[in-house]
């Protein structure tokens, strides 16, 4: 379920597409303390100096372990926590501003659709203040907010919808539904704290994928905190990984998967290990390693070259998970961690015929690593 606070002062006839080259969010320094729950308990440091920049138009993905204090940076943003730093968005700092006079849209994971309101009725909710138009507030006519409910339902899937009571929705319709509103008033932007994990897996890949599409199509610069890196990944048009406070990194999903700061950093991405080839550090992901068959290294092999050697893993399979139509296997190689793989070499055994407690030969791609140090 998700909850969902909008300026409604931002419910103006803003442009789906952001001006070129208008300035977006941007944060500098941005610290957030709390005080110890008790005398006794240290004061925290949530958020400890943390800068970014977000263009109009983009969505950016805050992606940490629970506690690195993603929620704390977003709530800094729309008002809800006190913070020292710069918050400016749109070229004008934040400081000083309440929350409902940011301008800013929030749609939370804990929170409820109106039980009493069809759905229609939880989408114009944002709509049914006084929209600033011309710099003077005027109502909306019901025609206009009726024909801008209509308009969102169909950007979240869900056209013909108006008049369902939210009681008969499944979770993901009500998640579309909490969407809608949040993007009917037009927020110029949109702050979204895991709004998908309350979701089953499925749903929410599907739901990541929409997400995407309906703030696309909106031109709504938006700004989503998850611990899932797929999530993140299909969602944003940037990534900031968090840990303690601090942002260890930000980039695009290309950028972050092709050079991952470090060891931390990729490991939160999805790397599994961590190899050594010719003095290079690199990072190894799913389906890094291919089986090359069964037994020690070297004794089928078809290998030669001392280059090849320097390629190849024996490990003990632990498992032979099968997902999505296709077996894998997870092999644990002694002194790196355990590894997915996901293809046999040509004319290895296929991977569904593996037993638990195998010993198996992998071969390192190359050019599926990543340097990292
Ligand atoms: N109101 C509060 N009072 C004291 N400490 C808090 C408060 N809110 C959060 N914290 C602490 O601040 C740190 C960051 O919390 P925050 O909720 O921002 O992390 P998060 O990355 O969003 O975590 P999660 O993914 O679990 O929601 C944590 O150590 C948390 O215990």
């Amino acid at each position: 379920m998700v909850d969902v606070v909008v300026a409604r002062s931002a419910a103006s006839d803003a442009p789906v597409t952001p001006a070129e080259g208008a300035p977006g969010l941007r944060l500098r320094d941005v610290v957030v303390g709390y005080e110890g729950a008790s005398r006794r308990d240290a004061p925290v440091r949530a958020v400890d100096g943390v800068s970014l920049d977000l263009p109009r138009g983009q969505v950016l993905a805050l992606l940490g372990p629970s506690g690195c204090g993603k929620s704390s940076l977003l709530r800094a943003v729309a008002g809800l926590e006190r913070s020292t730093g710069e918050i400016s968005w749109g070229g004008h700092s934040l400081a000083g501003l309440p929350v409902h006079e940011r301008g800013i849209g929030l749609m939370f994971q804990d929170g409820q659709l109106f039980p009493h309101r069809d759905v229609a009725g939880n989408v114009a909710y944002g709509l049914e203040g006084r929209a600033l138009r011309g710099g003077r507030r005027e109502r909306i006519p019901a025609a206009r907010r009726r024909a801008r409910v209509a308009e969102l339902l169909d950007a979240v899937g869900l056209a013909g919808y108006e008049s369902r009571q939210v009681s008969t929705l499944s979770g993901g319709e009500r998640q579309r539904v909490a969407l809608a509103r949040s993007l009917a008033p037009a927020p110029g932007l949109l702050l979204l704290d895991e709004p998908l994990s309350a979701l089953d897996r499925e749903l929410r890949e599907r739901l990541a994928v929409d997400l995407r599409a309906a703030l696309l199509a909106t031109g709504t610069t938006a700004v989503f905190v998850t611990h899932d890196q797929d999530e993140a990944f299909t969602v944003a048009d940037r990534v900031a990984v968090m840990s303690r406070g601090r942002v260890l990194q930000e980039g695009t999903p290309a950028e972050l998967w092709a050079a991952p700061a470090d060891r931390t950093v990729a490991s939160f991405l999805g790397y599994e290990v961590f190899v050594t080839v010719d003095g290079a550090s690199l990072a190894v992901p799913p389906g890094g390693f291919r089986l090359l068959g069964l037994g020690s290294v070297g004794q089928d092999a078809p290998v030669g070259a001392e280059r090849d050697m320097a390629l190849l893993r024996r490990g003990v399979v632990t498992g032979v998970p099968f997902r999505r139509g296709a077996a894998s296997a997870l092999v644990e190689i002694e002194g790196l961690g355990t590894v997915t793989v996901h293809e046999a070499a040509t004319g290895a055994r296929a991977l569904e015929t593996l037993n638990v407690g195998d010993v198996v030969q992998l071969r390192l791609t190359l050019g599926r690593c990543a340097p990292c140090a």
